[in-house]
């Protein structure tokens, strides 16, 4: 071929390829907004009627020796996103660090007790939802206890998302959350890896990654899960959403944190709203969609005053004003 006609025809390629590109974004831009506008759809009105509690009452359950900033981070976000009231359960030590932090979460120092599930499981009927996991620890008699909390909340119903080391528990024991429902998992990539290995007994296929997560969700009866990463792929074996609302390059520690909190609060505003008002998809995939934008946006906001410097906690001011801009616009 000559020059001519070879440049020729790499521009029309070029054309094609952009063009094709533009409208997947195009595509891609629109699926993300009808998903935020089902978000919308389930977030409930403030009211002057309400009674302390009735937007939810939240429980964490994590914070050790090691970790006390997860726990932290993630029942402050479940209070900034709209719960009323916003529980830890963690060990004895980790305590007085986390109520240092705030007065405003209640904390339990439970969770390395001898009765600790039973402890938890008083609770249960005052709470809304849990979040499993955020600087919990591997501790092998934490986890058992931690194992029992799971068993309680699953006979009473209660919508559990599960993250961080309460995944390293469920890959020990799948069947722990397997086809329970009201299970939302957040795995980050090496916590997907170790899920997927465990269920599959073979590694993920990297170039698939819509059809892994879709197959998880499949294989643990359809659990919602949540791959965070550059894009956030969420499915509940039915459905794939993918939320790439712009984050920044800033991958500080606590942003999941951040991530599974706000989803606490979603899941119980989800279930309470119920599928009509999500037009049919599942509750849950849409509250999962709303944590994942909301996450990325307060990166987002939080990047464009600290740049580099950016950490968890000034993601955390920027929630109240990421939620107006996504869902109260
Ligand atoms: N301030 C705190 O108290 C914090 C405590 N954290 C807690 O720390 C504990 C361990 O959590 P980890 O997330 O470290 O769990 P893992 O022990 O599973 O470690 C994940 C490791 O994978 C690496 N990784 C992450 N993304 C990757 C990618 N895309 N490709 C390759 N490697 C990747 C990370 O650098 C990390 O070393 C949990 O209890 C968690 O909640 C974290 O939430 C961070 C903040
Ligand atoms: N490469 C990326 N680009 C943009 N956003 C990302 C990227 N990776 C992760 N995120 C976002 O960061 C948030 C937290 O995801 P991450 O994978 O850091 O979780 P994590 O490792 O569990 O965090 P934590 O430190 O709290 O345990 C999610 O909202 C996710 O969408
Ligand atoms: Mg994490």
């Amino acid at each position: 071929m000559a020059l001519n006609s070879r440049c020729r025809a790499f521009r029309t390629c070029k054309r094609v390829l952009e063009r094709a590109f533009s409208l997947c974004k195009a595509h891609s831009i629109k699926d993300m907004e009808n998903t935020l506008q089902l978000v919308r759809n389930i977030i409930p009105p403030l009211s002057s009627t309400k009674h302390k509690g009735q937007d939810g009452r939240i429980g964490v359950v994590g914070g050790c020796q090691e970790y006390t900033g997860a726990p932290y981070f993630a029942a402050i976000s479940a209070l900034k996103v709209g719960a009323d009231l916003s529980h830890v359960f963690c060990t004895n030590a980790a305590a007085p660090v986390i109520k240092a932090y705030s007065p405003e979460l209640i904390v339990h120092p439970v969770l390395d007790s001898p009765g600790a599930a039973h402890e938890v499981e008083k609770w249960l009927p005052r709470l809304h939802a849990l979040v499993v996991g955020p600087g919990l620890g591997r501790d092998d008699a934490l986890l058992e206890n931690v194992k029992g909390i799971l068993e309680a909340s699953k006979a009473r119903d209660i919508p559990v998302v599960i993250d961080a080391d309460g995944l390293w528990l469920v890959a020990q024991q799948p069947a722990l959350i397997q086809g329970y429902r009201k299970a939302v998992l957040t795995p980050n990539h090496m916590e997907f890896s170790r899920l997927y290995d465990a269920v599959f007994r073979g590694p993920v296929d990297s170039d698939d990654r819509h059809g892994s997560v879709l197959r998880l969700s499949q294989a643990l009866g359809n659990v919602t899960v949540v791959q965070k990463g550059e894009h956030d792929i969420l499915s509940d074996g039915q459905q794939v959403l993918v939320c790439s609302q712009e984050g920044s390059s800033r991958r500080c520690g606590g942003q999941g944190d951040l991530l599974s909190g706000s989803l606490g609060v979603l899941v119980h505003w989800a279930l309470l709203a119920g599928p009509e008002k999500t037009n049919g998809s599942s509750p849950l995939l849409v509250a999962a969609f709303g944590a994942c934008s909301l996450t990325r946006q307060c990166n987002h906001q939080a990047f464009q005053k600290h740049g580099r410097s950016t950490t968890t906690s000034d993601m955390i001011a920027e929630v109240g004003t990421a939620f107006s801009k996504l869902f109260e616009t």
